[in-house]
């Protein structure tokens, strides 16, 4: 009797066998209906010989119940879904899932929206009123609107039957229009032209290849990777760009729209329903052509890619730190290479592993070494902060407050970076000496004045600002230590009253609604001092912005992981590369309590290879990535004693007989509260010819946890908490 291997898309699930339905046809990548007991499922039918499964007796088999009417996924994505859920030791299931669309995207019954009909009802209560303000142009479900405008579903609902929203039917079905690739094509500089000729040789041929597209900040690798992505569109494929964050696909998707005469598709986590599922079925139809996309877009089922780019690759925000921890820019290699196409891993500041695989020759290295256009590089400078010390309760120092006034005075703007949101990251009894920490988490509340919350970035808690100290209850006792953004432009506002000053983080340009607005008021020069986080670090081009200053250079390098003094590089060239983009020139100044740390010096000589070759060597030298590998066992739970005595049980089992194998701990992770969770770690390192996989198998494999305990497996960790 023939039977169907259906993948579940539950992790304890796993693989189920069934009996086929007479008239269904259901290939490979198939997605079904299944029974589950009295329920109905939803599984992708799978090549039965590459996922073994306990087997039933015939007899026990139930049928499908049917196959959606949506695309298949397509074979290469299954290898990468595999490939994936091997590598990063997920179970197969929670990685195909993130390929999987929302169960209403797969039938092609129409989404039923609603929007305001423009009735202003008579009485109308002060509440209804506000969600009615927040909702105007605006069109989505029930759910989506609830939540745009803090009310419940059920106002929503009562709106509706007032008349004042009124239900409009969504059709599952929209095609994208189509870019052009001959819309309006750059005219390359000759370093461009030569770079952009290897990419889109390699998109014609179908020939998978990494590049490194390493270009300084401005030299035009946007203008560059766009023409081997027409190259793609030309030959009838998809194309994939690849962000690291939702607020860069704004100023992506206008030059898009310049370049192909139409905007791609998006693909993030702000997507309405309708949207997402639109945006889904146009993808696995091969309709979308161009899609621009936060990491999840790597893993749609488009059926004829040609050609990926990842840009801003250094970006570790495409490591995903939930769900499945994977690296979007090693899973992009591996689509390329089962996909037989070109990848595009764009960057100013190539991170250190794909630097050891350009030397080694595994990724073609491509360099745009100068600005497009003779703009020129920014001079940098290191302000010493133990020599010119802020005036108490201020942290600019006199050498920046003089260089933004200046640019002030010129009509040219400044952007002051601080990678911090809020307004102080603690707030402290000046009586008591408490500092006030979440409840959930190790770690103290932030202060939000804008929001007037005292929030933990871990967690999300939000709650008042209290007047008296939760723990002596003085009044009028506490008080911001340390500055956020916010505090960065209260000081900003005191010193310079009459500049204009925008507050961009993820706070104020989150949505690319808000994004889109900030760019324009930046560009019609509505602003002289920009404030932000690392949202504005990157992807920008503001020609009249001349001037940045880092407000503390020190912060990044706190804590001392692997990777501590290469981010801190990363993130003062990206920010450094904003200034002085158009005509004239740019000028860095960088606030720091350690100007002869080798990280800071390194900027002012403006020496990456210098700064690199020393990084590479103290990586080769203690074997860690890219050099030998590191496994990262996390164990959480409620019961801090539970959760300790599993972390020792699996520290007892590890094998000890593995050559070039060790672990180090378990002890109590940094961040040792989350969620309400208490955290054990333990920390795997193997060289590079150990079998990791197979390794991390017979390790955890049968390992029998207490139900409260859960274990996470991250493999090539970025974060250590
Ligand atoms: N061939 C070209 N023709 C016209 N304009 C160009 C060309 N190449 C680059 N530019 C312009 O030069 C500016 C800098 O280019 P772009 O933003 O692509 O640089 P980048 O290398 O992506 O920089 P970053 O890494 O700093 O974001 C942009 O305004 C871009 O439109
Ligand atoms: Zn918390």
């Amino acid at each position: 009797m023939t039977r169907l291997r259906v993948l579940t898309l539950n992790a304890a699930l796993g693989a189920l066998d069934y009996a086929p339905r007479e008239g269904v046809s259901a290939p490979p990548g198939t997605i079904v209906r299944v029974p589950l007991g009295p329920r109905e499922i939803i599984g992708v039918v799978w090549e039965a010989d590459l996922l073994p499964v306990k087997p039933v007796e015939d007899a026990k088999l139930r049928k499908i119940n049917g196959a959606f009417d949506a695309p298949p996924l397509p074979e290469r994505l299954r290898r990468l879904c595999e490939w994936t859920a091997r590598y990063y030791y997920a179970p197969l299931s929670s990685v195909v899932r993130m390929a999987m669309p929302s169960p209403s995207a797969l039938s092609e019954k129409t989404l039923t929206e609603y929007r305001l009909t423009g009735e202003v009802p008579r009485r109308l209560t002060p509440q209804r009123q506000a969600a009615l303000d927040l909702l105007a142009g605006r069109q989505g479900v029930v759910r989506e609107l609830a939540g745009w405008a803090g009310v419940s579903d059920a106002v929503i609902r009562g709106l509706v039957k007032a008349g004042v929203i009124e239900p409009v039917e969504a059709p599952a079905d929209v095609v994208p229009p189509l870019p052009d690739p001959a819309f309006a094509p750059a005219d390359l500089a000759p370093g461009q032209a030569a770079a952009s000729a290897r990419m889109t040789e390699a998109v014609t041929a179908r020939r998978f290849e990494p590049f490194l597209l390493h270009g300084v900040t401005g030299s035009g690798k946007t203008e560059t990777y766009l023409e081997s992505v027409a190259a793609a569109l030309e030959s009838g494929g998809q194309a994939l760009i690849l962000l690291p964050e939702i607020a860069l696909t704004e100023p992506l998707e206008r030059r898009i729209e310049a370049r192909f005469g139409v905007r791609p598709v998006s693909w993030h986590s702000d997507l309405r329903q309708s949207e997402r599922r639109s945006a889904w079925r146009a993808i696995a139809k091969g309709e979308a052509r161009l899609t621009v996309g936060a990491r999840s877009a790597l893993f749609l089922p488009y059926p004829n890619l040609r050609c990926i780019v990842v840009d801003e690759a250094h970006e570790t925000s495409f490591k995903q730190e939930d769900g499945v921890l994977y690296h979007a820019r090693d899973v992009a290699v591996m689509r390329g290479k089962l996909e037989s196409v070109p990848v595009v891993l764009a960057t100013a500041t190539p991170p250190l592993e794909a630097r050891v695989q350009a030397e080694k020759g595994t990724y073609s290295e491509l360099t745009l070494p100068s600005r497009y256009g003779g703009a020129s590089l920014p001079t940098i400078e290191a302000v010493d902060l133990r020599e010119h010390v802020p005036p108490a309760q201020n942290f600019l120092s006199q050498p920046l407050v003089e260089a933004v006034g200046e640019r002030i005075e010129r009509g040219e703007q400044s952007l002051l970076f601080l990678n911090r949101r809020g307004y102080a990251p603690l707030t402290l009894c000046r009586h008591c000496g408490t500092r006030i920490e979440c409840p959930n988490c190790s770690a103290w509340l932030v202060e939000h004045r804008l929001t007037r919350r005292l929030m933990c970035h871990h967690c999300g808690l939000a709650e008042p600002v209290p007047e008296t100290c939760p723990e002596c209850g003085e009044a009028d006792t506490l008080v911001p230590c340390g500055p956020g953004v916010e505090r960065i432009a209260e000081e900003a506002a005191r010193r310079f009253p009459e500049a204009r000053i925008a507050l961009a983080t993820s706070d104020t340009i989150g949505s690319p609604a808000r994004a889109r607005a900030f760019v324009d008021s930046v560009e019609r020069g509505d602003v002289d001092i920009l404030i932000g986080t690392q949202l504005i670090t990157k992807g920008y081009h503001f020609p009249d912005l001349t001037l940045v200053g880092v407000v503390d250079a020190d912060l990044a390098l706190q804590g001392g992981d692997l990777r501590a003094g290469e981010r801190t590089f990363q993130q003062i060239v990206q920010v450094a590369g904003r200034a002085g983009r158009g005509a004239k020139p740019g000028h860095v100044i960088i606030q720091t309590h350690q100007p002869d740390a080798p990280v800071i010096e390194a900027l002012v000589r403006a020496d990456a290879e210098g700064f690199y070759a020393a990084e590479v060597e103290a990586r080769r030298e203690a074997a860690m990535p890219p050099f030998g590998r590191l496994a990262a066992l996390i164990l959480s739970g409620p019961d801090e004693s539970n959760v300790a005595s599993a972390a020792r049980m699996i520290g007892a089992a590890a094998p000890r007989s593995v050559d070039q194998f060790s672990v180090i701990g378990p002890a109590p992770a940094p961040l040792s509260l989350l969620r309400g969770r208490y955290r054990h770690r333990l920390l795997a390192h193997a060289a590079r010819r150990v079998d990791l996989d197979e390794v991390l198998g017979r390790w955890l494999g049968n390992i029998d946890l207490p139900r409260d305990v859960r274990l996470t497996v991250d493999i090539d960790p970025y974060s250590f908490v």
